[in-house]
Parts: structure tokens; sequence; C-alpha cells
């Protein structure tokens, strides 16, 4: 009945979740430490993508039954792995490959309803290039500290040279866009730069993964209604409580295998987790996107919590 609690109709969920990453927000920003940070991009941002299991789930078990959980995990867990090596083994590509994964990854999230690659390259590519021009040391101090033993002095000069292309992008995309849209854009650009040209790098990330990147993905598949358990934010982080906790086991036992001072050293173990569950994760969204089997297989199974609908009929 806790359950209830977070997500019944009068729902103390929104203000708990969202005042809880505002004082940590407010308190990485206050006190400058790289563990709170971290933290609190662990804590309230790595939950979206671990909701990939409630997907599967809903998709596989119906057709599977238990079987869906070894046909989700392993090779989830064989390609997290496979990332994981390649941060020891081509520690630079693995680098340079995980931040272009991510100016594709963000932009997906971002851009509204699948719309045009333009937006998505705008929207994406913010949270990489704009820190990489306005405050080149701290990111390459940054990027350094998530690949050891890279050392950059500069960002990889691609994001730099992205720069006057995103530029443009950017205003292209302002200047086609719809009247009615217009001032949702010019909004959602000012909300990516701002951050990204007052704040030092890593709590300007922070502020855009917790408050933007994974509420976007969390909507979006609330607002989906083939997945018939997510129909609420409560709902939503409870699904992701497992393999939240599972991640950060992988994480727990990453530590000792990484050394020197604790701040870089988490800045390793999270980065390198987050490109690892990433890998997957996009592959997972792929192929759920594509698979029409797993579209289609969605009927409800015993022992589901009755999900609240979707959408509400019209109160006479
Ligand atoms: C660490 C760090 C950076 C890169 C972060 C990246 C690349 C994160 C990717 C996360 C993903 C893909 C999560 C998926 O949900 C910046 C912004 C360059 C500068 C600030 C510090
Ligand atoms: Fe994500």
């Amino acid at each position: 009945m806790t359950f209830m609690t977070l997500t019944g109709p009068r729902d103390f969920f929104a203000p708990l979740y969202w005042g809880g990453a505002g004082i940590c927000a407010a308190a990485a920003i206050l006190t400058n430490d790289v563990l709170i940070s971290l933290a609190t991009i662990i804590i309230f941002g790595l939950p979206h993508g671990a909701l990939d299991g409630e997907m599967a789930r809903q998709a596989l078990r119906p057709r599977l039954g238990y079987l869906w959980f070894p046909v989700f995990a392993l090779p989830y867990l064989v390609l997290v792995g496979l990332v994981l090596v390649a941060w020891h083994v081509v520690p630079f590509i693995t680098l340079n490959l995980f931040l272009a994964l991510s100016v594709w990854h963000f932009g997906g999230e971002m851009r509204d309803n699948g719309s045009s690659l333009l937006a998505g390259f705008v929207l994406g590519g913010a949270p990489l290039i704009l820190p990489s021009v306005f405050q080149p040391e701290a990111t390459a101090a940054l990027l350094s500290a998530m690949a050891p033993p890279v050392h950059l002095a500069v960002p990889p000069s691609w994001l730099i040279v992205l720069f006057p292309v995103w530029a443009l992008c950017a205003s292209a995309w302002l200047g086609v866009s719809p009247p009615a849209t217009r001032m949702r854009r010019l909004w959602s650009l000012v909300g990516l730069i701002v951050p990204f040209a007052v704040l030092p790098p890593l709590q300007a990330f922070m502020i855009y993964f917790v408050f933007q990147h994974a509420p976007a993905h969390i909507a979006s598949l609330i607002a989906d209604c083939r997945w018939c358990r997510l129909s609420s934010a409560g709902h939503a982080f409870y699904r992701s409580l497992p393999l939240t906790f599972a991640s950060l086991g992988i994480g727990a036992v990453m530590v000792p295998f990484y050394a020197g001072p604790l701040a870089p050293r988490m800045i390793a173990v999270t980065f390198q987790l987050l490109a690892a569950l990433t890998l997957p994760h996009m592959i997972f969204d792929y192929v759920i996107g594509r698979a029409p089997a797993l579209r289609e297989a969605r009927t409800p199974m015993p022992g589901d919590f009755p999900a609240r609908p979707h959408v509400h009929p019209p109160v006479p």
C-alpha cells in the first residue's frame, strides 16, 4: 500500500521527487562538490534507462513466460560488458564513440515526436558542443577523467568544429518553425544554452540530464499507451527500481578496478557505466520500436498492478 500513497490519485510523487532532485542539484551547485553532482546524476537520471526491463517484460512475457528475463538480460549484459572492456582497451576511441552516440541519443529524446534530424542535432548536440566551446579546459578535464589514461588538454576537435554548424542549424531550426511553436523552441534552446554558459560543465550536465533528458524519456513512455504499466511518473519510478539497483550493483563492482583520487575515479565509473548502459539501451529502443511482434504482444499479465488509464473519460 506504500505504493498507493506514492502514486495514488493525490499524487505525492511529483513534489517528493522534484523536491529531492531540486535540493540535491542545489546542494551540488552550492558546494561545488563533484560527488554530489554525480550522486544527483545517478539517483535522478539513471532510472530513466532502467525502464528498459519493464518494457521488455511487457513485450516478451506474454510470449515467453519467465524466459523473458534471460532473453532480455543476457544480450543486454553482454553489451554492457563489451563497452566496459572497450573503455579499458581503447579508451580514446570509446570516448569519442560515446560522445557521438550521446549526441544521437540526446537528440532522439528531445525532438518532439520523431520530428526532423535538424531538431535532433540542435537539441542533442547542445549538451556536448556548448560546454566544449564555453568551458574547454574544464570539459577536457572531465572527459580525461572519464577515460583514463587519456589526457586531453582541449575537448575533441570535432565537437569544437561542430559549433558554427550547430549555431547555423539552431538558427535555421528557429527560422523554419511555425509561429505557434517558435516560442517553445526558443525556450528549449535558452534552457540548454543558459546552464552550459553559466555553470561548470558537470553541474550543467547534471541539470540537463536530471531536469530535461530523463523526464523527456519518462514522459514519452507515459504518453505511449503501449506501456500500460507506466501510466504515471510514480509508476515509472517504481518499475525502474529493480534495474536501477542492478546498475548500481554493477557500478559498485567496478569501483575497485579503478585507481586514483576519489573524484576522478567516480567520474570514470559513473560515465563509463552510463556509456555501457546507453549502448544496449539505444539498441533496445530501436528493436522495440521496429519489431512488429514485440509491438503487439502486450496483453495484461496476471499479478500486474492495475494501471491507471492513460486517457481519463470526460467527467459529466
Ligand atoms: C561528463 C560530461 C560530459 C559528457 C557527458 C556524456 C557524454 C553523458 C552521456 C550520457 C548518456 C548518453 C546518458 C543516457 O541516458 C560533458 C557534457 C561533455 C561535459 C560535462 C561533463
Ligand atoms: Fe537516456
